[in-house]
């Protein structure tokens, strides 16, 4: 491996030839509470995620949103997580809120994800016998692929995916998520080498609620894995 900046050149795993991979991107995801969003700035964080499924210990209203957001600094990304939402509420949260990707966590086509205009990430439930490439192909629009655990619930379920289950030499960009924590990110990053990382459960205290201290671990395994 050979330092450079930012980032770092990797052998890559198909073909053995060396690769630059810049830093890893961290998302934090779940963020319910004022000092949670200042933790996960201070920390570093480069996306922010904010749930609006109300079946999750995580959702959060479009009012509680809007005063989490305006705590959010420039250049970290401001996500929105939906989950088989009814198009007008998602109009209605990218109407009132500074929202600059979405996250579609739920059984969204891809017209149903295009429809709003806007550039969006769709989520893989990862288990035995999923295609990835064959489920990619489905979202072309796509900014990137989300892989987390099949759970029941849909997502934030805080499972580990069997990370042999993601083609060696898979194109498009990949957001690594479920059951990460700062136990598990530095061999996640080093094996998977993915374009971000997303965690919800690995840096809470309880549901919802964040650890501040788990939070700055947690990324700086990742910055640890980059180096
Ligand atoms: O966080 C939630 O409650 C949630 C609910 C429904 C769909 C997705 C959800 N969160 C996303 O799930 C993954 C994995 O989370 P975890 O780290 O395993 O808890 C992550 O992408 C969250 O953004």
């Amino acid at each position: 491996m050979v330092l450079a900046g930012a980032g770092a050149y990797h052998l890559h795993s198909s073909t053995r030839t060396a690769r630059f991979v810049p830093r890893t991107r961290v998302k934090i995801c779940g963020l319910t509470r004022a000092q949670d969003v200042d933790a996960a700035v201070a920390a570093g964080a480069d996306a922010l995620g904010f749930v609006f499924y109300p079946a999750s210990p995580r959702y959060v209203s479009i009012a509680q949103a809007a005063a989490l957001m305006a705590r959010v600094p420039p250049f970290i990304t401001i996500v929105g997580l939906f989950v088989n939402a009814d198009p007008a509420y998602v109009r209605e949260a990218l109407d009132s809120l500074p929202i600059q990707l979405l996250q579609f966590h739920g059984d969204e086509t891809e017209a149903d994800c295009l429809q709003y205009g806007r550039p969006y990430i769709r989520a893989a439930r990862m288990r035995p016998g999923v295609d990835l490439v064959e489920y990619a192909a489905c979202f072309p629009s796509a900014r990137g692929l989300l892989l987390d655990a099949f759970v029941e619930g849909y997502g934030g379920g805080g499972k580990v995916f069997d990370w042999s289950l993601i083609p060696p030499a898979f194109d498009r960009p990949l957001i690594l998520s479920g059951g990460l924590s700062a136990d598990n990110v530095v061999d996640a990053v080093r094996r998977v080498r993915p374009w971000a990382v997303d965690v919800s459960s690995g840096v809470e205290a309880a549901k919802g609620i964040k650890d501040a201290g788990a939070i700055a671990q947690f990324i700086s395994g990742v910055r640890d894995a980059d180096g």
